[in-house]
């Protein structure tokens, strides 16, 4: 469960008082999610998500997220709309934590997926970056190689007692990666973090994207990289079939050059250990009985063993 921070009845009067989307009429806390505080807010206006920012975000970087949010939804992309405060911001405080009011969006994410669901991410992950083109704002990656490496350089040893010999690979991959990591590739703004909890659903259409709290200034291919790993696997095993559907619907909107594919292995690779890095931190951070449930890092271990023996972008479906 993902409620970081209670609210009180008179914190959630004050928040709605710097609102102009009427009175609360439920405000109930989800337990989903494992970054941020998030609150389903019913007014009679309608459902709205409220989010208080926790853990990981800088409020420095709050207004690129809103930034984000606001230019897809302008472009009729599915993604949470910011609320306006009557300040005009985007941002207010609550309960002494920044906090954000978006719009609510229809779906649910699916608990089990196919390649159908495949080529949906890959279409919308591709027409979210095309809609990102020209965005002026900029946010460096802290979650690229020199975070990885800040975080998990000091949890080797973790990494080792988590699996033996797994300390020896995870330090060759960082070199490996670091060592191959292109820089000529196509940037912009990218989500960073699309995973199938982040992606709505109703039926086999993709009726949202949530969670833009990763998103960052980055390559682009990258973005599309972090999705395989997140739905291209079928336990252990690399799904080529889902790998091709999914490259391919990015590429019908957003070719994809041949040093975007070529790069895809190493790209591929790096996601993986990002993921593996947070995951790791959290796994010997989170205190015992805490509310939320730590992501097991050995699923991503075990998805570093495919990318260290891929080769080509052919073995990702591309
Ligand atoms: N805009 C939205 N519309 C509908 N539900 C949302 C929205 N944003 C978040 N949620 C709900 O909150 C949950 C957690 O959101 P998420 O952004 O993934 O949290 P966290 O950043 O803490 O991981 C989601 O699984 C979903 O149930
Ligand atoms: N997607 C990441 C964890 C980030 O959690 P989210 O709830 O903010 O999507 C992972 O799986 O490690």
């Amino acid at each position: 469960m993902a409620v970081y921070t209670t609210l009180s009845d008179s914190d959630v009067a004050a928040l709605m008082a710097q609102y102009d989307i009427g009175n609360a009429v439920t405000c109930e806390g989800i337990a989903e999610g494992v970054e941020n505080t998030n609150y389903k807010l019913t007014t009679p206006q309608g459902r709205f998500i409220l989010t208080l920012f926790e853990k990981r975000v800088s409020e420095t970087d709050l207004p690129f997220f809103m930034g984000v949010m606001e230019r897809l939804a302008a472009r009729r992309f599915p993604a949470p709309m910011p609320i306006a405060a009557r300040s005009g911001s985007h941002l207010v405080r609550v309960a002494g934590k920044p906090a954000a009011i978006v719009s609510f969006l229809d779906g649910v994410w699916p608990r089990v997926w196919n390649g159908a669901h495949c080529a949906a991410i890959g279409d919308a992950l591709a027409r979210m970056h095309v809609a990102l083109d020209g965005f002026e704002q900029t946010r460096a990656n802290r979650l690229s190689i020199d975070g990885w490496e800040t975080l998990i350089k000091p949890r080797l040893s973790e990494a080792e007692a988590l699996r033996p010999g797994l300390a020896a690979e995870v330090a060759r991959d960082l070199a490996e990666v670091r060592a191959a990591w292109p820089s000529q590739l196509p940037r912009g703004a990218i989500h960073a973090d699309l995973f199938p909890d982040n992606a709505f659903f109703v039926g086999d259409q993709l009726s949202g994207v949530i969670d833009f709290y990763f998103a960052c200034t980055d390559l682009l291919a990258y973005d599309l990289a972090a999705c395989l790993n997140a739905w291209c696997f079928d336990g252990v095993r690399y799904d080529l079939e889902r790998g091709r559907a999914m490259i391919q619907a990015y590429a019908n909107v957003r070719p994809l050059s041949a040093g975007e594919r070529a790069a895809l292995p190493v790209l591929a690779r790096g996601a993986a250990l990002r993921f593996f890095a947070t995951r790791l931190t959290d796994w010997s951070t989170t205190p015992e009985g805490a509310t939320v449930t730590p992501k097991d890092p050995l699923e991503y271990a075990d998805k570093l063993r495919f990318h260290r023996q891929a080769q080509r972008a052919a073995d990702y479906g591309a």
